[in-house]
């Protein structure tokens, strides 16, 4: 960055900057701006900033402004300044580093005001007070407006960590997430809590007879399977591997018991598309159902639906055990 002049020795006029849009008295203020360095960049090269903050106006060329560099909030947001538009108003107003990286897009020249002759700037001229305070109204909005962006942008992958991205199911750490919360308000209003928990069987077999892509459909279809079969307020979670567990709140051991027969059956009636030619082999699965009781906490539950699940199996697959 090098100073090739002034700005009253240069050719650029006040008309020239934005910030001094219809300005009441032009030769007060050209006064003022007379011995203002006016810097030479070249592309690429960045604006290297002293302890006191300037404010920068374009003459010629263009500058890119990334935000936030050094303080690792950097979130690849990059704006644009072109001839006639400023930068660095807010740091000369609040007296607060710029921690902006400004660089030149193209070679460049550039205003350079201090921030003691801003001031005296606005006390001269309402003009650049009232643009100014136009423009700082504008940053604000579009930053607010970034804001709601990324929070939006943030909970939707909030929401995608939480998917498992074969079946489409809830994941492990939804259920991580969720089920304490779910054990802790079906305790504190003494409403009933099922969990069933669900093995596809043979699913070794399965794999081995038909391939893995084969494999997956048949979770695909076990999901849907789950999901077609439930009450908008139960839950599906893909547990792991090809267990599944459906949580079914204010539901008693009866009714559940009466939901897993129905999935049960459901699940021997799918069929598995590998192609559309070729209908694969049914699967069943394994279920083992558990209600919440009262001391008993997410894990306490699961263990219990797991021992059902294990009896299911014992007992020969295909069918459904309770707690
Ligand atoms: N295709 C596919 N297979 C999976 C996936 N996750 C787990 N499996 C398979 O599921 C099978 C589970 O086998 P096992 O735990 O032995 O149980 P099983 O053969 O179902 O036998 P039982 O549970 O006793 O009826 C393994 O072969 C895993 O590779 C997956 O995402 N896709």
């Amino acid at each position: 960055m090098k100073q090739i002049s002034t700005f009253g020795s240069s050719s650029y006029r006040i008309s020239d900057l934005q910030l001094l849009r219809n300005s009441d008295d032009d030769a007060a203020i050209a006064k003022l701006l007379a011995n203002c360095p006016v810097m030479r960049l070249k592309a690429d090269e960045a604006v290297t900033e002293s302890n006191r903050a300037h404010l920068y106006i374009v003459l010629r060329g263009a500058l890119s402004v990334a935000t936030d560099t050094r303080t690792g909030m950097a979130d690849g947001t990059v704006s644009k300044i072109l001839p006639g538009e400023s930068i660095g108003e807010q740091s000369v107003l609040d007296e607060e580093a710029n921690l902006s990286s400004i660089t030149a897009l193209d070679d460049s020249e550039l205003l350079v005001i201090e921030a003691d002759l801003v001031w005296k700037l606005i006390d001269e001229s309402n003009a650049l007070a009232r643009n100014l305070l136009r423009l700082l109204s504008f940053r604000i909005r579009a930053a607010n407006a970034q804001l709601r962006r990324r929070q939006k942008l943030g909970e939707f992958y909030r929401q995608l960590s939480m998917i498992d991205g074969l079946t489409g199911l809830y994941n492990r750490a939804w259920l991580n997430d969720l089920l304490p919360t779910m054990v802790s308000t079906a305790h504190g209003s003494n409403a009933p809590l099922a969990l069933i928990m669900i093995d596809l069987d043979h699913f070794k077999r399965f794999n081995d007879s038909h391939g893995h892509l084969a494999g997956d459909q048949a979770l695909r279809t076990a999901a849907q399977v789950l999901s077609g079969a439930l009450r908008p307020t139960d839950f599906a979670v893909r547990y792991g591997g090809e267990e599944m567990m459906v949580l079914l709140p204010d539901t008693s051991d009866k009714v559940a018991v009466a939901v897993a027969e129905r999935l049960c059956e459901r699940m021997q009636q799918a069929t598995v598309f590998g192609d559309m030619r070729l209908p694969l082999p049914h699967i069943t699965a394994s279920f083992g159902v558990a209600t919440l009781q009262p001391q008993q906490n997410e894990q306490d539950l699961i263990a219990v639906a797991d021992a059902a699940l294990y009896r299911a199996k014992e007992e020969g697959r295909n069918r459904v055990a309770s707690q």
